[in-house]
């Protein structure tokens, strides 16, 4: 699991390993940890391979020049670009220049500095780190849009500059493609987006800020133990999941099981009008091998057709024993959708919520707090951005971890809100990035199976032995659907239908 921070937390910890820092030492550590992941990055030989630093005025400057000393000793060519001569840290840069580095002053020499990226075979971004407060000043926009416009990969020390620490602010990966010409005067103004450094790795020290795992600039992320990270008291602003910790929690059929040992997943999915949905959520829900799934609703026949296995009915209140819910995908918002939708808010088991069955929510906000007094049990609410937008319209989408906080505590629910990186919220604060993903599950169907996914294991979270609570199965099956988009993808799959056979394997 990886632990995020916000800047306030990391700057106490680190004040407390910094107190007796002569020497640079942890800044001399941090470079060593930047240099090694540089040298993995760069092709072979390393002698004469072209590094350029791009260094700014803060620490983060520092470890690019004290980086930039150990790449020159391993015999490659480093050019540091300055972005603020004056104020390049006085250690990094006397170190850099003992080892023969080049420096260039990117205030007067912008054609050279640019030429040079261009150039590159490794680009190490030291602008900004956790002092960074975005958007970036022009001579830096200017840096960064002709980095990711080189062929070279970026390496970003500690975070990718141009991206907000806190993550409450996205930026806008800069390249070509946005129109930006590299090294030249960035626009400004409304329409323009800020520029970031779009990273193919990061390397962050002692743990991350939750800003890395929020920017899709991070690529993949490194992080060095330094001593840096916050003791075990402090308690993470953010988390991450990866497969191993996904693998730990996937349910497991023991010796003794039983279908309700395992876990009974109640589905209503799909109408007249979308019989695709309750295919897709409940293909979804069987992939991940509960003890069994029921369904209810208006596509029985077509269901167990397809699934001999499922147990189904018209009607909720006819389905049997079920131990969570899944309501809404294509189900429809008429009366009779609506009624379903309330038969299952008054089941006292978890209740995850999707689709149509949010825009009913958003029509009749009633219908949630008449669910507080009907049961305790965990509610899912699973939007897309326009979803979320009705449900919540006074929260701002443009600080979407905090909205999806919000959102949380106001709707005392289990927020998953679904994006680039999906972002997940508990009704107590706690808090998870998605990290898993492709732009392959930006289409039609995926959010029915991601539903599925998420009911099947809030159904074995509330077994007799069950240990996924509700918001741990929301970001378990988050990874879960993701990486099985990222597996459909790699092989060529097409449409939603085809994440089905990667679920069971997938994380
Ligand atoms: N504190 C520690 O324990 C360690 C810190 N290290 C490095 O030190 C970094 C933090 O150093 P600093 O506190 O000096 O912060 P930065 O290196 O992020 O520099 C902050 C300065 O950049 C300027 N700046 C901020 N936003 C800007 C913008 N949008 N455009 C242009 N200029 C802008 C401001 O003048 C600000 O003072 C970390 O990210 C990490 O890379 C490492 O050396 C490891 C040890
Ligand atoms: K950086």
């Amino acid at each position: 699991m990886i632990s995020a921070y916000t800047v306030d937390q990391l700057r106490s910890a680190e004040r407390a390993a910094l107190v007796d820092d002569r020497d640079d030492a942890v800044m001399r550590r941090a470079a060593y940890a930047v240099a090694a992941v540089a040298l993995r990055m760069l092709p072979r030989p390393v002698p004469g391979r072209r590094v350029v630093l791009l260094v700014g005025p803060g620490n983060n400057g520092g470890d690019a020049l004290y980086a930039g000393a150990v790449l020159r000793r391993r015999g490659a060519d480093v050019l540091a670009v300055l972005a603020d001569p004056e104020r390049a840290h006085a250690g990094g840069l006397a170190a850099f220049q003992r080892r023969g580095g080049k420096l260039i002053d990117a205030t007067d020499a912008m054609t050279a500095a640019v030429s040079a990226l261009t150039r590159a075979d490794l680009i190490i971004d030291g602008l900004l780190g956790l002092g960074a407060r975005p958007p970036l000043r022009p001579t830096m926009a200017r840096l960064v849009l002709a980095a990711n416009a080189a062929p070279a990969p970026v390496l970003a020390i500690d975070l990718p500059s141009g991206i907000d620490p806190d993550g409450h602010r996205a930026a806008e990966p800069a390249s070509e493609g946005n129109g930006a010409t590299p090294g030249a005067e960035p626009q400004s103004g409304p329409e323009s987006e800020p520029v970031a450094v779009d990273a193919a790795s990061t390397i962050t020290f002692g743990a991350p800020s939750t800003g890395l795992l929020l920017a899709p600039q991070t690529g993949r992320l490194e992080i060095a133990d330094l001593g840096l990270a916050p003791d075990q008291r402090v308690l993470p602003d953010a988390i991450a999941l990866d497969d191993i910790d996904v693998a730990f929690h996937r349910p497991r059929l023991g010796r003794d099981s039983d279908k309700y040992s395992s876990g009974v997943v109640g589905i209503v999915a799909g109408s007249a009008k979308y019989p695709g949905a309750a295919l897709l959520c409940v293909g979804a829900a069987v992939s991940l091998r509960p003890g069994l799934v029921r369904y209810a609703g208006p596509q029985a026949a077509a269901v167990v057709q397809r699934w001999p296995e499922v147990v189904a009915s018209d009607d909720p209140v006819d389905a049997g024993r079920v131990q969570a819910w899944v309501a809404g995908p294509g189900m429809g918002t008429d009366g009779p959708a609506l009624r379903r939708l309330n038969v299952v808010l008054g089941a006292d088991v978890p209740v995850l919520i999707d689709a149509d069955g949010l825009t009913m929510l958003a029509h009749n906000p009633a219908l949630l707090v008449r669910r507080e007094r009907r049961s305790h049990a965990p509610v899912v609410l699973t939007p897309h951005a326009g979803e979320f937008a009705r449900l919540w319209p006074e929260l701002d989408l443009g600080d979407r971890l905090t909205a999806c906080r919000a959102a949380a505590r106001q709707s005392d629910a289990v927020v998953l809100l679904k994006g680039d990186r999906t972002v997940i919220a508990a009704p107590d604060g706690r808090a998870a990035v998605n990290l898993t993903g492709t732009p392959w599950l930006a289409s039609a169907g995926t959010g029915d199976v991601l539903a599925g996914v998420i009911g099947s294991l809030l159904a074995a979270g509330n077994t007799p032995g069950g240990t996924l609570d509700a918001f741990t199965a929301a970001v378990v099956g988050a990874h879960i659907h993701g990486r099985a988009g990222q597996r459909a993808a790699a092989a060529g799959k097409v449409g939603a239908p085809a994440l089905w056979e990667y679920l069971s394997a997938a994380g």
